[in-house]
Parts: structure tokens; sequence; C-alpha cells
């Protein structure tokens, strides 16, 4: 696996030309609270990476490339192989946002010494500068482990897609007060175990609102509230990309509707024999 990521802004006598933009910190992440609201989305590949990440904040490598990406029916096949290798991808392709990785299903849950294992690995690999962990309450011991050995940690709680076993599905979190009071118990502990950021994904309004009044990082929204100190979105999702999308998308573009038109007009040419045409072709001789 290749290592070859983007250095900071290397100046020296010998090259002494700064580097266009410096890329975020985690710290500086940490000291976004309350202010301006924080820009994330997903980014799997360079090239999104590449257009995304001048609009953004942070950018998340998330197991939702599993779905995305692959065509699986969830996020809990997903291995760390496949997100070292779009990792690296979307570090290559990005210069200003800080770069969070999701850990996989099964790599971070039994012990916090695995999860150290498995997420330096991660960092080494890719770049990114910071892994992101599903649960609250059960994973807080895990989430100091991490932390206080180097490596930062974005939380994540309410819909938790790689419990969607013992979930039984996507449904929104929050709804009876018992699994209101879990789930701000479950943001207040990893905050408080030294999270940078928590995502706050599909519970209702109010869960979100409290808990971002009352832990110390920034709260990350998706499907939870605008009061939240950032929103995130899967890239594909609000560019059209992806057919199955949650009431928590909003769709900014129709990607997916103009890949296809583009397919049906090379079709069309290719059967009728307009393409290639004469630019597209190699003269025997003489320039073309
Ligand atoms: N493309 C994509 N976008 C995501 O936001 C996303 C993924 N993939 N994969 C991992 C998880 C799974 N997520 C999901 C998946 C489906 C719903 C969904 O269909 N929600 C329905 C309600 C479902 C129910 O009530 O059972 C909705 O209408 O919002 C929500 C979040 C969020 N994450
Ligand atoms: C939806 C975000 C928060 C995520 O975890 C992912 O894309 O995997
Ligand atoms: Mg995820």
């Amino acid at each position: 696996m290749s290592t070859t990521y983007t250095l900071d802004t290397a100046t020296s006598r010998a090259n002494p030309t700064p580097a266009p933009m410096k890329r975020l910190t985690v710290p500086a992440i940490r000291r976004a609270k309350g202010g301006t609201p924080l820009v994330m989305l997903t980014a799997y590949t360079v090239r999104s990476a590449q257009l995304l990440d001048p609009h953004c904040d942070m950018l998340l490598v998330g197991d939702s490339l599993g779905q995305v990406i692959y065509g699986l029916p969830s996020t809990v096949p997903v291995t760390l192989q496949m997100m070292a290798a779009h990792g690296a991808a979307v570090v290559r392709g990005s210069y200003h946002s800080v770069v969070v990785i999701d850990l996989p299903f099964g790599s971070y849950e039994a012990s916090p010494e695995k999860a150290f294992e498995n997420a330096a690995w991660l960092l080494k690999e890719t770049g990114a500068a910071a892994v992101k962990l599903e649960g609250g309450v059960a994973m807080a011991s895990t989430v100091r482990f991490l932390v206080e050995r180097g490596i930062p940690v974005m939380g994540h709680v309410g819909l938790t897609p790689q419990a969607v076993n013992v979930l039984g599905g996507y449904g929104a979190r929050g709804r009876t007060p018992e699994e209101a009071e879990k789930i701000i118990a479950d943001a207040i502990a990893v905050a408080e175990a030294g999270a940078f950021s928590v995502v706050i994904e599909g519970v209702v309004e109010p869960i979100a609102i409290e808990i971002t009044k009352r832990i110390a990082c920034p709260t990350i929204g998706i499907g939870a509230s605008a009061e939240c100190d950032g929103q995130v979105l899967v890239g594909e999702d609000m560019l059209g990309l992806f057919e199955r999308t949650a009431r928590f998308v909003r769709r900014y573009e129709t990607m997916g509707d103009r890949i296809g038109e583009a397919a049906r007009a090379y079709a069309e040419d290719v059967r009728a024999r307009r393409f290639p045409g004469a630019e597209q072709i190699y003269a025997p001789r003489d320039g073309g």
C-alpha cells in the first residue's frame, strides 16, 4: 500500500514558495464549536476529494462506501483494507480539509488495544488525521485509550448503521424518553472521553439540540438539527448519484440523470457512426 500523502506547507530556503492552502487541524475543528457551522461531506475517491475539498472543513471517508461504491447491503461487511484503499485516495486528493476515516465494523469493538492497533494502521496507511467510531457509553473507554495515545477520535451516536442487525433498520432514534436519555448519555460519554467532535445521526431534533448544548466539542448532524455545530452528508446522496436516500438528504444535483444522458448520447453516436469524428482520429502523417 502506498503511503505518499501530501505534506504540510513545506517551506525552506531552497523552496520558499508556500503551499496555497494549509490543511486545517483537529484542534481547529474542536475550537469551531458555536461558530460558523462546520461543513463535512463524504468522499471515497481522489476526484471527489479534489472537487469537494475546497468547500469543506472535513472530509469523511465513510464506511457508507460499502453501499455506495460496492453495492453491499449494509456497512457491516466493510473491511479495513477497503477503508485503507479509499482513505489513501482521498488524502491524495485533498489539501485543505481534515480527513476523518470510519473504523469499520469489527475493527474496534473487542478491546481498546485492538482498536488502537487497527486505528494506528489505518492512519499510517492513509495519512488521514482522525478516526470515527460508532457507539456511546460502551465505547467511551476505547475513545479515551485512543486519544491518550495520539489518535484523534470523532464519535457517532443515535442511528449507528453498523448496529443495523440489532436496531432492526434505519428508522429515526430517540422517540421514547428512555431511548432519548440513552442517546444523550452516549454523546456525553464519548465527549467526556476526549472525542474532538460527535456525529449525531437520525435522531428527533430536541435530542440533537440538547446534546449540542451539553457537550464541549462540536456536534455534526445528519438527520438531526440545523442547531448542530456542523452538518455531514454522503457526497453521492447530495449529488443524486445514489438511488435510495433517506429523508435527511437534500439533493443539490441530479448527476445520475446527467450521466445517463451522456451515456445515451454516446451510444447513439456510436450506433450512427458519428463517433469517432475527425477530431478523434489519427491521420497517417502530418500532425493529427
Ligand atoms: N448513501 C448512503 N447514505 C447514508 O446516509 C448512509 C449510507 N449510505 N450507508 C450507511 C448509513 C445508512 N444510513 C441510512 C440508510 C437508510 C435510511 C433510511 O432509509 N431512512 C428512512 C427511514 C427508514 C425507516 O423508518 O425504517 C427515511 O425515510 O429517512 C437512513 C439512513 C445512513 N448512512
Ligand atoms: C453518514 C456518515 C456520518 C457516515 O458515517 C458514513 O458515511 O459512513
Ligand atoms: Mg459511517
